[in-house]
């Protein structure tokens, strides 16, 4: 398990501070995926360097099941980074050296033994799915077959912590669903701990189980997808389950709401009950349904009548699991 505790990094400019992290808290239990998503300047490089120990935090703590690493000494320092598995956006392969070599390179920088490294190697070639192209230098691999030899460099030490960069940022879509996809059969067979830092909503949709936005070096939503999604009105949910635009100019008076539900928290067809219990016509002005994190979400706009008992309806609706937005009336 990671902890990040309170984390800040302030960085001076001239007499001018920079908050780059202003109190960052985040849990990630092993064997989880978790994503951090943010624009540029949110905050997500300077993360990644103090999670890797490359620079010092101002205040805060990152441990690792329950061990400091932020007051660590440098003599310690090298065998801590071990533990965190670095991914980077473009696989930052040595080209000179095979396939084969830079996933040993990890473990020839401790000193591991000749027969350990290549019974390793060739255990992590069969997981990436390259053991063909063990002795194919970087130069004869295809952009997604370089991301594949960065996992499996990155896994070479057994660390506890995948910690993912952008790791699609610079891949085709149809790529970069083959890294995801690796990435979480990665954690199903060795149980590791994945931070996967993205400015990508997609690699959260695809792979994540749980997410946090960061947001001018804070976090400011957090939680599992299905938490997140609950909450109607949050940025998160809206870019999750986005919906096309607003609502069409031309839609005669009444009510606009905005519901979002999941297969398991709707217990009735949730369109046909307000018509069959309210007696009211349902327009279906946009919607969006989405697998996350293994279940299915539906966020709906429809348009509701003047006469419609806007108030029961919202009760009922949130009796059989549906959150509600009242957008316009
Ligand atoms: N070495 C530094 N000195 C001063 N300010 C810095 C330094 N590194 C980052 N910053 C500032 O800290 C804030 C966060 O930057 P950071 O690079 O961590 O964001 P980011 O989310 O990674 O952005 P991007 O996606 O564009 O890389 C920004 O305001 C940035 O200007």
């Amino acid at each position: 398990m990671i902890t990040i505790t309170d984390l800040r990094k302030v960085y001076r400019q001239g007499d001018r501070e920079v908050v780059a992290l202003d109190g960052v808290s985040l849990g990630v239990d092993k064997g989880q995926i978790h994503g951090i998503i943010g624009h540029s300047g949110a905050g997500k490089s300077t993360l990644v360097r103090c999670l890797t120990l490359l620079d010092r935090p101002t205040s805060g703590s990152v441990s690792l099941d329950g061990r400091d690493l932020s007051g660590i000494s440098d003599k310690e320092l090298l065998t801590a980074r071990r533990r965190i598995g670095m991914v980077f956006q473009h696989a930052n392969l040595f080209d000179s050296r095979t396939t084969a070599q830079n996933i040993a390179y990890p473990l020839e920088l401790v000193g591991t033994p000749k027969d350990e490294t290549r019974a390793k190697v060739d255990e992590l070639l069969q997981i990436v799915g390259l053991a063909r192209f063990a002795d194919a230098y970087p130069s004869q691999l295809s952009g997604g077959q370089r991301q594949r030899v960065g996992i499996a460099r990155a896994l070479a030490t057994d660390p506890d912590v995948l910690l993912c960069d952008e790791p699609t940022s610079a891949l085709d879509p149809a790529t970069t669903d083959e890294i995801l996809t690796l990435i979480k059969a990665v954690r199903d067979r060795l149980n590791v701990t994945v931070l996967i830092i993205t400015h990508e909503m997609n690699v959260v949709k695809r792979a994540c189980d749980s997410v946090s936005l960061l947001e001018a070096g804070r976090i400011v939503e957090h939680g599992r997808l299905a938490e997140v999604v609950a909450d109607i009105d949050g940025r998160l949910a809206q870019a999750l389950l986005p919906l096309p635009g607003d609502a069409p100019d031309a839609i005669p008076a009444g009510f606009i709401l905005e519901l979002l539900y999941s297969g398991d928290q709707a217990v009735e067809p949730v369109i046909s009950s307000l018509t069959r219990r309210f007696g009211v016509d349902v327009n279906v002005l946009a919607g969006s349904v989405e697998h996350l994190g293994g279940t299915q979400f539906a966020h709906l706009r429809i348009h509701l009548p003047t006469d419609a008992d806007i108030e029961a309806i919202k009760t009922h609706l949130g009796a059989i699991g549906v959150a509600v937005s009242v957008k316009e009336a």
